[in-house]
This record gives structure tokens, C-alpha cells and sequence, in this order.
């Protein structure tokens, strides 16, 4: 069974990203397995070292939207890329438009060790 922490890795984690196409999050939403099912709505890239992202873990910590105490933002801003799925997309061919962006990210962190297993929001 996949851990949590290594579900955020596959969803989020692409530390040598982007290929600068356009077509980045139509590949990576499928290549990490989330247009299985249904078409995952939302979801972002980090293009940082592992290590980088895991760090957040013990930077500003904040309450999240849930308001459970667990969130983190992030020192410094990251390079991220969002895929938000596009209006015609239709499963099983899910269709998302890719955004290369700058942004300080926020993400939950659980366990021991203390590590993200939920990416939150980028600000
Ligand atoms: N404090 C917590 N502590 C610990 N765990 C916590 C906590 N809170 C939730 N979880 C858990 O996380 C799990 C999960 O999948 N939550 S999820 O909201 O659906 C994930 C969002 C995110 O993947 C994506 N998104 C969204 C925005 C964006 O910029 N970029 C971007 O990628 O969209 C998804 C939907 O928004 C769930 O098991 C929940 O229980």
C-alpha cells in the first residue's frame, strides 16, 4: 500500500521538471496516475529538490483552510507548474491546461518523520 508521503511524492514531486510544453501536464497527470477513474480536477508540480520541499515541513507553519494546525508555507517561492483540467476535457481523455509559475507553496505535514503529505495551495 502506498504510504501518504510517497502518495504527495508521485503526485507532486518532479524536481527536474518542466519540459517547457505545453503539453507537460497532459503527460505527467497520466504518467502519476491521476486520470485513472476520473480526471483528478487540480494538481501542481514542484520543481525543486526533494529535500527543498520536505524542508517546508519545518518553515512557517500556519493553520490550513481545514483548520488543521499542520500547514506550512514555504521560506521562498518555488518553481511550480499547475495543471487545472480544461473545460472539454472528458474522461478517459483528460485534457488540462499547464501554467509554469513562481509561487510560495503550502503544504501538510504528518508523521515521523515529520514530512508533506498533502499539497494545500500556493500563494
Ligand atoms: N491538514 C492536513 N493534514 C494532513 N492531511 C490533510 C490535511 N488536509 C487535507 N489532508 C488530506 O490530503 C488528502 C488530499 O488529497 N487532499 S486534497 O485537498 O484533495 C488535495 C488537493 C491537491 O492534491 C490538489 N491541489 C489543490 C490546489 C493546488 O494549488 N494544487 C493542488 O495540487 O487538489 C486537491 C483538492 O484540492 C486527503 O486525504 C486529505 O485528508
Amino acid at each position: 500500500k502506498e504510504s501518504r508521503a510517497m502518495k504527495f511524492q508521485r503526485q507532486h514531486m518532479d524536481p527536474d521538471g518542466p519540459s517547457n510544453n505545453s503539453n507537460y501536464c497532459n503527460q505527467m497527470m497520466r504518467r502519476r496516475n491521476m486520470t485513472k477513474g476520473w480526471c483528478k480536477r487540480v494538481n501542481t508540480f514542484v520543481h525543486e529538490p526533494l529535500v527543498d520541499v520536505q524542508a517546508i515541513c519545518f518553515q512557517g507553519n500556519i493553520t490550513c483552510k481545514n483548520g488543521q494546525p499542520n500547514c506550512h508555507k514555504s521560506n521562498s517561492s518555488m518553481k511550480i507548474t499547475d495543471c487545472h483540467e480544461t473545460s472539454g476535457s472528458k474522461y478517459p481523455n483528460c485534457d488540462y491546461q499547464t501554467s509554469h509559475k513562481e509561487r510560495h507553496i503550502i503544504v501538510a505535514c504528518e508523521g515521523n518523520p515529520y514530512v508533506p503529505v498533502h499539497f494545500h495551495a500556493s500563494v
